[in-house]
C-alpha cells in the first residue's frame, strides 16, 4: 500500500515569507502561510527528484547556520523551441533554530537513500572531443560536472583518442565499481557504449552475439546520453530533447528507460546493432555522402541529402518480415510513447511472465520462426527502405521516422518507400518535418515487425560477390567484433566505392575498368546503421525487446493533469 508518512513537517522561511513544510517518504512540499495562517500556493517536489541538500555556503554566522538550501528538478519551456526541459531548481530555507535544520538536513537526506535507490553513485564517462560541433569537453566540464558534483556522484572520465576507444574499455576493463555508463557526445558515441555493454553482457553470461535466433542477455548497466553530437536522435527520442543539463539530470535521479534494440548480422556473423535507423537506399546513400563532407559538421547532411534526393535513385530488391502482433499496437494508431506508456509496461509485464514460467530463463532460448509466424514478402523498387525500433524523432524530425514507433515494446517499424516520381518522395521526406502523416502516400507501406531479412533479387550486379563468405570472411568484422566508425568507417567508405556501390566517384571507377557497360547508375544501395555504413545489402534484422536501459523516463506529457496534494488541494509541481 502508498502510505505517504509524514517524516518532518515545521514552519521555515524562504526570504521574507513563511511556509509550512512536510516531507513524506514520497514528497517534500512547502506552502505559504499568510499572517492570517491561511494556506496560499503549495510547491511540491517529488523525493525522487532532489538532486542534493546543502549547508548554506555563506560565511559562518548565526542566521547561516539555520539555513539549508535544497536543490531539485523544475520544469521548464524552452523559449525557441516550446520543449519540456529540466532545470537546476534551488531553494533556501531558513529554520527557526540550528537543530531544526539539522534535522530537517538528515530527514532529507535518509529520504533521498531510502526513496531513491535506484540512484547511480559511480559513473564511468567518456568524453568524445570531435563530436557535433566540438564542444563535448567544454559541455561536459561547464554544465554536467558541476551537477554530478552536488548530487555527490563520483566520476572516472576518459577523454577518447580515438573511435571505439569507448567500446573497447567497456568490453575489457574492470567494471565492478560502475553503476552506469556516460557518454558525452552523438548517436555513433552512443553506439559505442551500446555495443561494449551489450557485447560485455553476453560474453559474461556465455552467449554468442551472432546467432539471431538466440535470446540475449538484457544488460544490467546502465547508459547516459549526454548530448553533444550532430543528430543525437538516441537522446531526443528517449528524453524529448537534447539539453545537456535535462540529461544530467534524468542520470543524477536515476532514471531507468529500458530501450528495444536490432541486431543486424550477415551470414553467420553479427555485424552491428541498432536503435533507431537501419536504413538502404537514401538514408544510406545520405550516410555514405556525408561522411566525405564531415568537416561540415552537422550541416553535412542536409547538404548530403539535398545531393542524394536530386540523384533520384531507386533500388531493387526483396524485403521479408516477421509481423508483430497487430492486435497489441499499430504503427498507425496515431498514439505516441510516452513516459509510462502502456504498449511498453505491458510488453514488460509479458516478458516478466516468460521468464517466470520458462523453468530457467528466457536468456539463450531459441526465437523460432516457426513459432513466431509466417514471414511476409515484398519485391519491387525502393526509393527507402528502413527499420526503427524507436520513433527515432531528432530536432530536424519532431515526431521521428515513425511517430507511434514505441521505445521498449519488442518490435520495430518497418516503413517501406516504393519507387516514385520526385515530387511524391519529397513529399514524403518533407512530412517528417510537419505533423502530416508521411505514412498516407500510395507509395509508402509501414508494418510492426519482429524482424526483416532484405536480399537482392538474381542478377543484381552486387550478387557476384555477396554469395562468396560471410562478412569475417570479407575481413570486415575483425575478432568477430562489430564494424565501427571513424578510422575504420573511413576504410569501409573506401571499400564501398571500391565495389562501385554508392557514388559517382565509384561509378567512374567502375567505368574505367568495364567500359560503357557498366555507365549505368549503381544497382546496390549501402544500409545506413545508427550512422555507421554497412556496405553489403543482404542482411537479417532481429528486434531485441528491452535489451538495453537508458539513464531516461522516455518523453513526459505536458498535457498530464495537475497534481494534487494529500489533501487534495491543486498545487504547482515545482
Ligand atoms: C524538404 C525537407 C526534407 C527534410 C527531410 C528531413 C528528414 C529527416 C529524417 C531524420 C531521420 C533521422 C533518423 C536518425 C538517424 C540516426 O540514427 C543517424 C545517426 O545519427 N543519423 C542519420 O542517419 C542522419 C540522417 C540524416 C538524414 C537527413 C536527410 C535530409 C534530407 C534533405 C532533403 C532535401 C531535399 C531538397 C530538395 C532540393
Ligand atoms: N577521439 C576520437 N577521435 C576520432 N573519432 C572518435 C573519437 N572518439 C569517438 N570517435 C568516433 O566519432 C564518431 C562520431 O562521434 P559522435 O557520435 O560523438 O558525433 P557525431 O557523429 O557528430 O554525432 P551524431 O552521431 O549524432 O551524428 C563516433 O562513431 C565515435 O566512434
Ligand atoms: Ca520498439
Amino acid at each position: 500500500m502508498d502510505v505517504d508518512l509524514v517524516l518532518l513537517e515545521s514552519s521555515l522561511w524562504v526570504g521574507k515569507k513563511r511556509y509550512w513544510a512536510v516531507l513524506t517518504g514520497w514528497h517534500f512540499n512547502w506552502t505559504e502561510r499568510d499572517k492570517k495562517n491561511r494556506e496560499k500556493m503549495t510547491v511540491s517536489v517529488p523525493v525522487s527528484e532532489v538532486v542534493g541538500v546543502e549547508v548554506s555556503q555563506r560565511s559562518q554566522s548565526e542566521e547561516a547556520d539555520r539555513e539549508f538550501t535544497v536543490f531539485y528538478v523544475k520544469r521548464t519551456s524552452s523559449r525557441s523551441s516550446n520543449q519540456l526541459l529540466w532545470a537546476l531548481g534551488r531553494t533556501q530555507f531558513s529554520c527557526p533554530s540550528r537543530d531544526l535544520r539539522d534535522q530537517w538536513l538528515t530527514q532529507l537526506r535518509m529520504a533521498l537513500k531510502t526513496h531513491s535507490p535506484s540512484r547511480p553513485h559511480r559513473l564511468l564517462v567518456f568524453i568524445n572531443p570531435f563530436g557535433g560541433k566540438k564542444q563535448g569537453s567544454h559541455i561536459y566540464q561547464s554544465l554536467v560536472a558541476p551537477l554530478f558534483e552536488l548530487a555527490g556522484i563520483s566520476c572516472h572520465v576518459v577523454v577518447t583518442e580515438r573511435a571505439n576507444q569507448a567500446r573497447d574499455h567497456i568490453l575489457k576493463k574492470d567494471l565492478t565499481d560502475f553503476d552506469g555508463v556516460v557518454c558525452v557526445g552523438g548517436d555513433g558515441m552512443f553506439s559505442e557504449l551500446l555495443h561494449g555493454v551489450i557485447g560485455r553482457t553476453q560474453q559474461e553470461a556465455g552467449l554468442s552475439e551472432h546467432d539471431p535466433t538466440l535470446t540475449l542477455q538484457s544488460c544490467d548497466l546502465h547508459i547516459g546520453i549526454i548530448p553533444a553530437g550532430s543528430t543525437d536522435c538516441v537522446c531526443f527520442a528517449t528524453v524529448g530533447v537534447n539539453d545537456p543539463v535535462t540529461s544530467a539530470l534524468h542520470i543524477i535521479v536515476g532514471d531507468s528507460q529500458p530501450l528495444d534494440v536490432c541486431s543486424v548480422h550477415h551470414g553467420s556473423s553479427l555485424v552491428r546493432y541498432s536503435v533507431s535507423l537501419v536504413g538502404y537506399g537514401f538514408y544510406g546513400d545520405v550516410m555514405a555522402e556525408s561522411e566525405k563532407h564531415r568537416w561540415m559538421g552537422p550541416l553535412r547532411y542536409d547538404y548530403s541529402g539535398a545531393l542524394v534526393y536530386l540523384r533520384n535513385r531507386s533500388y531493387a530488391g526483396i524485403v521479408q518480415y516477421l509481423p508483430a502482433d497487430p492486435q497489441l499496437s499499430s504503427p498507425r494508431d496515431k498514439t505516441r510513447c510516452l513516459s509510462r506508456c502502456t504498449v511498453c509496461s505491458k510488453s514488460t509485464d509479458r516478458r516478466l511472465l516468460a521468464q517466470s514460467t520458462n523453468s530457467s530463463s528466457l536468456h539463450g532460448s531459441q526465437f523460432s520462426s516457426d513459432s513466431e509466424g509466417e514471414w511476409v514478402s515484398v519485391e519491387g523498387r525502393f526509393k527507402a527502405v528502413s527499420l526503427t525500433c524507436m520513433s527515432s524523432s531528432c530536432p530536424r524530425s519532431p515526431l521521428g521516422l515513425s511517430p507511434s514507433a514505441h521505445l521498449a515494446d519488442g518490435t520495430g517499424d518497418l516503413i517501406i518507400v516504393r519507387d516514385t516520381h520526385p515530387l511524391g518522395f519529397l513529399t514524403f521526406l518533407h512530412r517528417h518535418t510537419t505533423t502530416q502523416d508521411q505514412f498516407d502516400l500510395p507509395f509508402v507501406d509501414v508494418h510492426r515487425v519482429k524482424a526483416v531479412r532484405f536480399s537482392l533479387p538474381l542478377g543484381t550486379e552486387d550478387n557476384e560477390d555477396e554469395d562468396e563468405g560471410t562478412v569475417k570472411d570479407e575481413g570486415l568484422v575483425e575478432d568477430g567484433e562489430a564494424l565501427s566508425k571513424s578510422g575504420s568507417q573511413q576504410h569501409l567508405a573506401e571499400r564501398v566505392e571500391e565495389r562501385g556501390m554508392t557514388n559517382d566517384r565509384s561509378v567512374k571507377k567502375k567505368d574505367l575498368s568495364f567500359g560503357l557497360c557498366c555507365s549505368k547508375t549503381p544497382s546496390v544501395s549501402v544500409w545506413n546503421c545508427d550512422g555507421e555504413i554497412l556496405p553489403y545489402p543482404e542482411i537479417l534484422c532481429r528486434v531485441h525487446g528491452q535489451l538495453v536501459r537508458l539513464y531516461a523516463r522516455g518523453i513526459e506529457d505536458r498535457s498530464a493533469p495537475p497534481f494534487t496534494n494529500c489533501k487534495g488541494r491543486a498545487f504547482l509541481h515545482n
